[in-house]
């Protein structure tokens, strides 16, 4: 039997659709600050993305665009600029940064307050130990396509393919606060498939184009595609073999249209969020 698709695009537009709501029942408009380094073209698409997601929900949305040879500290008085004002409720520094920038100097300057990326180490801190924290908007992302379909995570072995600060670890620590069972895996890892094919939930996140075939998966597994790689003639690919894989999960989710999309409708959610709380705080 063929696999449930997890359109990330459909579960978008519900949360979006209630984002929308909730921006325009609230007394100040959420605002989200952009910054990107250089001209890197992928960068720039992703960053299109999130300005016309961030406007069809009625967040505004303002993109600085600043030259690859900008100096660090000039970078710095930027974050600045925007830790100050008022009209800003976040901040998120696209990565990756050109080299002669510290991208940890970069994140650790964004306010914890602002940090709708959820990167800064004071959120990371929270989400480890529970509190009340941005979450990190690709795992977010992940975890809100699985309760869109009611997928249980309590009791079930999640394997993650992956260990980067943005999505490996944090995905692995959102599912052991929903009392799945853990296990990381990474590009060291001797004999991967022998970890992979007990999971019932497995999170590919390691940044091979679909690499994850059938022999990876147990039968009826929830396999989540985090990859976005590009192939030889430009087409956009997972880690996962899509159409060899759906043949044995459960529930599969596609690139693209699965992960991407809930990554940028979490920015507008945490946005959103933030909006609300310093609502609360004027
Ligand atoms: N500070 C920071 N925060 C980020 O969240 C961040 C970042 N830097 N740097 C780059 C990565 C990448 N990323 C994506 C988000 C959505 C899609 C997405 O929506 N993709 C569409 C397809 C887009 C296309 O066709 O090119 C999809 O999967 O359907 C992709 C990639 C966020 N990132």
């Amino acid at each position: 039997m063929s696999a449930t698709i997890i359109s990330g695009k459909e579960v978008a537009s519900s949360l979006r659709e209630e984002i929308k709501k909730e921006v325009n029942s609230i007394s100040i408009t959420p605002g989200l600050a952009v910054i990107l380094v250089g001209d890197n073209p992928a960068s720039r698409s992703y960053v299109k993305g999130k300005e016309k997601a961030s406007k069809e929900v009625g967040i505004y949305s303002e993109l600085k665009e600043l030259s690859s040879d900008i100096s660090e500290k000039e970078l710095l008085d930027i974050v600045d600029y925007y830790n100050e004002k008022p009209s800003i409720h976040g901040i998120l520094v696209q990565l990756p940064l050109p080299g002669h920038i510290s991208e940890k100097k970069v994140i650790e300057h964004i306010s914890p307050e602002k940090d709708v990326d959820g990167f800064h180490p004071i959120n990371i801190g929270r989400m480890m130990t529970g509190k009340d924290a941005f979450l990190p908007c690709t795992p977010y992302g992940i975890l809100q396509m699985l309760k869109y379909k009611n997928i249980q995570t309590e009791g079930k072995h999640a394997v993650v393919v992956g260990r980067s600060n943005i999505v490996g670890k944090p995905v692995g620590q959102l599912l052991l606060n929903e009392n799945a069972t853990v296990t990381y895996c990474h590009s060291r890892t001797p004999d991967l498939a022998s970890f992979t094919s007990k999971a019932d939930i497995l999170i590919a996140a390691a940044g091979r184009a679909e690499f994850i075939d059938a022999a990876y998966v147990k039968e009826g597994a929830v396999v989540i595609d985090v990859g976005m790689n590009r192939k030889d003639d430009g087409k956009l690919c997972g880690d996962v073999a899509f159409e060899d894989v759906k043949e044995k999960a459960s529930f599969i989710t596609p690139v693209p249209g699965g992960v991407g999309p809930m990554t940028i409708t979490m920015l507008l959610y945490n946005t959103l969020q933030s909006a609300k709380k310093h609502a609360e705080r004027v």
